[in-house]
């Protein structure tokens, strides 16, 4: 256990975290923090949900000299809702200290943004796209920032942001110090990144597995068509709190929040072909708990931090080990517990052990529940909440009608129809769901950037070349692309 006096941070972020109610430190904020403030460059990988943003914000926030009204660090995300997150969680840490901190990132007014930037912000968190255009209009200088931090580096610095990132990176002056931080830095793309820090420390948090112990895992074999009716199932019984349902393609997760709707559930999609005031309202919906199912791609896998998430549901099996740990990473958070299931085809089966190779953790498998399950599940949740009722003893008003029902019917019945009358039936009403093609027989030795990423991702296909390919475009203005 190490107390966060113990890590020489200075009096103003010690009374900001406490404020947040953070009490001990997380193993990767106890290691990486100490080293941080020492100006050394690293590489902290940890399990999703573990603190990576305060490991990373904590000395930037007390690096910053307040007086100074330059921006002094970047901190670069891959998608507009993590750049809002992380800038929101810096501004807590550093409201002890009044840091200023900033978000940038594509969908929003150009000119707001010129204009917040003109109150001299000490800290941006942006995505790269955005960042660049910032930078080449001169409205962002980077001359001063010593610091800079690249959240769910691997996925940055995989296919499509690499050019992005070496133009900022082009920009900071070589002085500085580079953190990346991500639950998941496969080989190659840490030799890339090691090309732009100097003499980088690796810190990472030593964990038998890569995903978090608290997370039940477990997959379910089925048929590509009887897919939609099986997670039916699976959330009458289950009963989540509050559910993610990753889809593969954007069409897919719209199909699958229609066809969720129309059989009675509350769900809504999130993909990057929504405009960006949608994306937020629809996570700010969902972390309200005005929708139970939050059907994404996997532009909602990284970084993202909703508390109560119970339950992931893979409706379709992700591509690639590290979306894996990404998505069931939504839940299991901050010590919580949760659950992931992960639907897989006969035909994918082979993806299933790359994964569980990877992660070094064996799924569970679980029986697809039957039509008579699900009844009994949602029957079962009326019970607890018919108990609960009885137990919290304030009937008085109900219990002369009560006795007057009583007179005329036997008690089994009377109750049998409360039974049915608060259970929700499994519903059969028949929905369109496009058949997803399955992924290709997957090949060995995959290079990264030769992975296909999902159709989301490749947005812009034309400038995501292979990374051999590429050349540095320098200032070449990048607007067009934004990120998921
Ligand atoms: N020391 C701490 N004590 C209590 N709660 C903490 C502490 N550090 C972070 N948290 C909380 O834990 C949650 C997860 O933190 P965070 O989002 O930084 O995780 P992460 O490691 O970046 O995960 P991911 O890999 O998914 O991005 C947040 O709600 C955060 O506020
Ligand atoms: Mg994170």
């Amino acid at each position: 256990m190490t107390l966060f006096e113990e890590l020489g941070i200075s009096p103003a972020t010690l009374k900001s975290l406490k404020k947040m109610g953070f009490e001990e430190a997380t193993p990767i904020q106890a290691e990486t923090i100490p080293l941080s403030l020492q100006n050394k460059d690293l590489i902290g990988q940890a399990q999703t949900g573990t603190g990576k943003t305060a490991a990373f914000g904590v000395p930037l926030i007390d690096k910053i000299e307040k007086e100074k009204n330059h921006i002094q660090g970047i901190i670069i995300a891959p998608t507009r809702e993590l750049a809002v997150q992380v800038s929101e969680e810096l501004y807590k840490i550093g409201s002890g200290k009044r840091v200023g901190v900033l978000a940038i990132y594509g969908g929003q007014d150009i000119n707001r943004q010129i204009r917040a930037l003109k109150k001299g912000p000490h800290i941006i968190v942006g995505t790269p796209g955005r960042l660049l255009d910032h930078i080449n209009r001169k409205t962002i200088n980077l001359e001063n920032v010593h610091t800079v931090i690249l959240d769910e580096a691997d996925e940055m610095l995989n296919m499509g942001f690499i050019e992005d990132i070496e133009s900022i990176l082009a920009k900071v002056p070589v002085e500085r110090q580079t953190l990346l931080f991500s639950a998941t830095m496969p080989g190659p793309i840490q030799k890339i990144a090691e090309r732009f820090m100097k003499d980088p420390q690796v810190v990472r948090v030593k964990a038998r597995e890569m995903t978090v112990p608290l997370i039940e895992q477990y997959y379910v074999e089925v048929q590509e068509k009887t897919k939609f009716d099986v997670l039916t199932r699976l959330l009458d019984i289950q009963s989540p709190e509050l559910a993610i349902v990753f889809g593969r393609t954007k069409r897919r997760v719209d199909e699958l929040s229609e066809a969720l709707n129309l059989r009675g559930y509350t769900a809504e999609g999130i993909h990057g072909d929504l405009s960006q005031a949608k994306r937020m309202s629809v996570l700010r919906k969902f972390k309200e708990g005005n929708i139970d199912v939050l059907v994404a791609t996997d532009v909602a896998a990284r970084g993202l931090d909703i508390s109560g998430v119970t339950h992931v549901y893979n409706f379709d099996i992700p591509q690639d080990p590290e979306s894996y740990v990404h998505r069931i990473g939504r839940t299991g958070r901050a010590g919580k517990a949760g659950m992931a299931l992960t639907f897989v085809t006969h035909r994918e089966k082979s993806y299933l052990a790359v994964v569980e190779k990877t992660t070094k953790r064996r799924m569970e498998r679980m029986q697809a529940p039957t039509l008579d399950q699900a009844l009994e599940g949602q029957q079962k949740a009326v019970l607890d909440k018919i108990v609960q009722t009885i137990e919290s003893n304030n009937l008085q008003y109900y219990r002369q009608t009560a006795d007057e029902l009583l007179r005329d019917h036997d008690p089994v019945t009377v109750v049998a129809s409360v039974l049915k009358m608060l259970t929700k039936e499994p519903d059969t009403t028949p929905v369109k769901l496009t058949e997803e093609k399955p992924l290709p027989n997957r090949g060995r030795d995959k290079k990264p950037q030769d992975r296909r990423r999902s159709q989301d991702y490749n947005r812009n296909k034309s400038s995501h070349k292979p990374r051999t390919a590429t050349k540095r475009t320098g200032g070449k203005p990048s607007s067009s692309r934004s990120p998921r």
